[in-house]
């Protein structure tokens, strides 16, 4: 059994009493906007409009659908993969293997789905499963995560993460323990990461534009819109799906409460929020208007690719000639830091264009509602939050080359504001 770390790792997240009160929170927060997406008002400051009882909530069928769900992604991700990957090298020098074919069981996920529609399948009635849905997604997080603090106290101390592991229980479950647990091949943090919540995410908003279509002859412009630049979003990430692997919650975070309901629940039933305000509020959307939203996606877009793919490119072989001719600082472990091309115009590039696509996600939701603008609060605060964290551990890493790094790079994310 590995011995608890110590308080060696800072806590974060308020420690013990933040993470119980996130426990409650986050699950809270997601049951609210699901409750008042579909309400009138739609108002997301105030009370829901309701409290559904647990006959709203607990439906058998809802948790069937939802675990065979799960089931064919993990089906989908057990199959012959293009590329197998190797992740960062671990505390004891190892590398972990990864299939790289999420890209593939997108493709596939869409032609099962398109099958079933045309042999009958009732897409447009899963909007009102969300509730339920939402609630088997829930209670398997919890479930899972319990199954995952449980098999971290058998695990080698090597393969513990360098946080949540305090020995206090609550924060350690909701931190998680263990960084990369696995049964055999299967990597449940990197299969949860990408495949049935992104994935999901696409199929409820597809379920949405179908129900909206039923109702009221074809979907909205607005929908399409949303639907078009959050289906990029998701293929994207699972085209560049190796990229994953050098993400802070792939090298970094234990895998608990946090990215098991994140990933399983928060991703899928919170990020299509504008789809499911725009279902129950319909919204006016202009050629002109809808053009100058494309616009800021595709800006936000060519930033997050540019920035994401730049880096990865530079640490996967820095004399790459897309990359060799940028300035660099070293540093004492041996990694050099971009500081010219995007990574020299502020510290976190990737993260400003990520928020501009959230901006041109909400937009086409009008101005009338504060409620699909949830997602680009919730994500500024998180992208601040996570550039502070990573701010952290990079001056851990690289000391005085991060200062210069700092003092060259002089904005975390918005030129010359932040
Ligand atoms: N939609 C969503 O909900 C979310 C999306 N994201 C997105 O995920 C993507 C990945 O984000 P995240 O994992 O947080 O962080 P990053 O991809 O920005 O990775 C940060 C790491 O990059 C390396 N790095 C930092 N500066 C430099 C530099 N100048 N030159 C070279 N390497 C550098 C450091 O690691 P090292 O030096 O060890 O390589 C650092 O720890 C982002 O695009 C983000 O927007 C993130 C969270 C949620
Ligand atoms: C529930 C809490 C509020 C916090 C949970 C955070 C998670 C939802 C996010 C943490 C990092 C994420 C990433 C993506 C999705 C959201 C979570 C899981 C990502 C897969 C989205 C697509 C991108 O292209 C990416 C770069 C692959 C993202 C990686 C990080």
């Amino acid at each position: 059994m590995a011995p608890p770390q110590g308080p060696r790792a800072p806590l974060e997240f308020g420690g013990p009493l933040g993470a119980a009160a996130l426990l409650l929170l986050l699950p809270a927060t997601m049951f609210h906007l699901l409750l008042v997406a579909r309400s009138g008002p739609a108002r997301l400051l105030g009370p829901p409009p309701y409290l559904p009882g647990l006959e709203a909530l607990w439906s058998p069928q809802a948790l069937l659908l939802w675990l065979t769900w799960l089931g064919l992604q993990a089906a989908l991700y057990l199959l012959p993969a293009r590329k197998v990957a190797e992740g960062q090298e671990l505390k004891d020098k190892s590398r972990l293997c990864y299939p790289i074919n999420g890209f593939q069981a997108l493709v596939l996920t869409a032609l099962l789905v398109g099958l079933g529609v045309s042999a009958g399948l009732p897409l447009g009635t899963l909007p009102e499963m969300l509730l339920p849905l939402a609630f088997s997604a829930t209670f398997t997080a919890f479930i899972f995560s319990l199954f995952l603090y449980v098999k971290a106290l058998v695990a080698p101390a090597s393969a513990l993460a360098p946080g949540g592991n305090s020995g206090n229980p609550i924060y350690d479950f909701f931190l998680g323990r263990e960084l990369n647990p696995r049964i055999y091949f299967f990597d449940f943090k990197y299969f949860c990461e990408l495949r049935p919540g992104l994935i999901g995410w696409v199929v409820i908003n597809l379920a949405l534009l179908v129900q909206e279509a039923e109702l009221r002859g074809s979907p909205s412009l607005a929908m399409w819109l949303v639907n078009g630049f959050q289906l990029l979003y998701v293929g994207d990430a699972l085209w560049h799906e190796e990229a994953v692997l050098t993400t802070m919650d792939i090298t970094h975070d234990g895998f608990g409460f946090m990215l098991a309901f994140g990933d399983l629940a928060w991703v899928p039933f919170t990020y299509s929020l504008q789809a499911q305000f725009l279902l129950y509020h319909p919204q006016p959307l202009g050629l002109p208007m809808a053009s100058v939203i494309c616009l800021i996606n595709a800006i936000g877009y060519y930033i997050f690719r540019g920035a994401n793919s730049q880096k990865n490119t530079f640490r996967r072989n820095p004399s790459d000639p897309r990359v060799a001719g940028l300035e660099t600082i070293s540093t004492a472990t041996g990694r050099q830091l971009l500081v010219s091309g995007w990574w020299g115009m502020v510290r976190h590039p990737n993260y400003l264009g990520d928020l501009i696509m959230a901006l041109a996600w909400s937009l086409p939701c009008g101005v009338s509602h504060l409620l699909p603008y949830f997602y680009l609060l919730y994500f500024t605060a998180l992208l601040v939050h996570r550039e502070a964290r990573d701010e952290r551990q990079c001056l851990q890493k690289y000391g005085l080359a991060w200062h210069e790094y700092c003092r060259r790079v002089p904005y975390r994310i918005v030129p010359y504001v932040y």
